[in-house]
């Protein structure tokens, strides 16, 4: 399958992560995406595909005007008021709080933001847009007839929310995709999230709508990032209720386990009759993922892929969460190459 890259991912290089009450390095590094861009090559998986430039419309499906808006200013007033690191949230609308955007930067932050993890930098703006170009041009190659496609995203997508960017992610790149492929005249798209991390803006997004399935298979919120949302209880509301599936599994959790997961996900999918399917891509459900807490396997991707493949859909990929480094390139290669083993 073809591989849409962007070379534009290394505007966000940024330098501090807030985790255990440090700044650190950065999970979220540009080196994620350039081994999984060396091992699709090295596999020779299919051509790399550099993206096509969109205007702001599709993002505008998805995201709401005034949250575009604060992304791509937010660094400028950040700088003119004089702050010394990267753009960093630090106050929020708590309970009992009024929920609006103040005019100050500290106050706007935290009025977009799910958590203190992820910063904005200079360049961070510019790698979003170049992240959607890339899902946006490998929805267009899956809608003009591809089987399938990999949309190596970064930064990655599936926790922005419709106003919330956070968990390294700032536009929801499969939920933009998937509101594309509606757009462009299809009835029903399934979304099948197998990052290690509950979807929740790509859940929060589609809540009440029953022409986008949202599933997602990830580690108990409650012992986990994103803590407030991904229970089992949340099958969606309105005309929606239904149209979402939760699947939580514990810490320690192999593939022996999730697979019965992935089973029940995919027979809900093909009830479902989409399409088309969005995967979002994530490969922190790896045993040496330094931020997750399941143990699956390199060789369990293959498997991975290739169910997602017997499922016979037009399948657009966006590459989320994983990072461990080391094993990234492997282990999103193998998703890939267990697919393209269906056809
Ligand atoms: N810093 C808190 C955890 C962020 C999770 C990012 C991710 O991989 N989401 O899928
Ligand atoms: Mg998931
Ligand atoms: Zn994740």
């Amino acid at each position: 399958m073809k591989t849409v890259y962007s070379p534009l991912h290394h505007r966000r290089t940024a330098t501090s992560e807030l985790d255990g009450g440090v700044l650190i390095a950065p999970h979220e590094r540009p080196s994620r995406a350039e081994t999984i861009l060396q091992r699709v090559r090295d596999q020779a998986l299919g051509e790399i595909v550099a993206p096509v430039n969109f205007d702001l419309a599709p993002i505008l499906r998805v995201h709401t005007l005034e949250y575009v808006s604060f992304l791509e200013h937010c660094w400028e007033e950040w700088a003119a008021a004089g702050k010394p690191g990267e753009a960093i949230p630090q106050f929020w609308p708590a309970r009992g709080m009024r929920q609006r955007a103040p005019k100050d930067i500290d106050g706007r932050l935290g009025y977009y933001a799910l958590g203190a993890d992820t910063s904005i930098t200079e360049g961070t703006w510019e790698a979003a847009r170049a992240s959607v170009d890339v899902a946006l041009t490998a929805q267009e190659l899956v809608a003009g007839g591809e089987r399938a496609a990999f949309a190596l995203c970064r930064p990655p997508g599936h926790h922005a929310a419709a106003d919330l960017f956070g968990g390294y992610c700032f536009f929801n790149n499969a939920a933009i995709a998937a509101q594309a492929f509606l757009d462009q005249g299809a009835k029903r798209v399934a979304i099948l999230d197998v990052d290690f991390h509950h979807g929740n803006g790509t859940q929060s997004i589609f809540y009440h709508r029953n022409d986008v399935l949202t599933i997602s298979i990830h580690g108990d919120p409650d012992l986990v990032f994103p803590h407030f949302l991904g229970f089992e209880d949340e099958i969606g509301e309105g005309d929606g209720a239904g149209y979402n599936l939760n699947i939580v599994y514990p810490p320690g959790t192999p593939f022996s386990e999730w697979q019965q997961g992935l089973e029940t996900a995919c027979e809900r999918v093909a009830d479902f009759r989409p399409d088309a399917l969005v995967v979002p891509l994530g490969v922190d459900t790896f045993e040496g993922d330094p931020i997750s807490f399941f143990r699956l396997k390199s060789e369990n991707y293959l498997a991975m892929g290739e169910r997602l493949g017997r499922l016979g859909l037009p399948t657009l990929f966006t590459m989320e969460g994983g990072y461990d480094v080391d094993a990234i390139g492997v282990n999103v290669a193998n998703v890939l190459k267990g697919f393209d083993l269906t056809l």
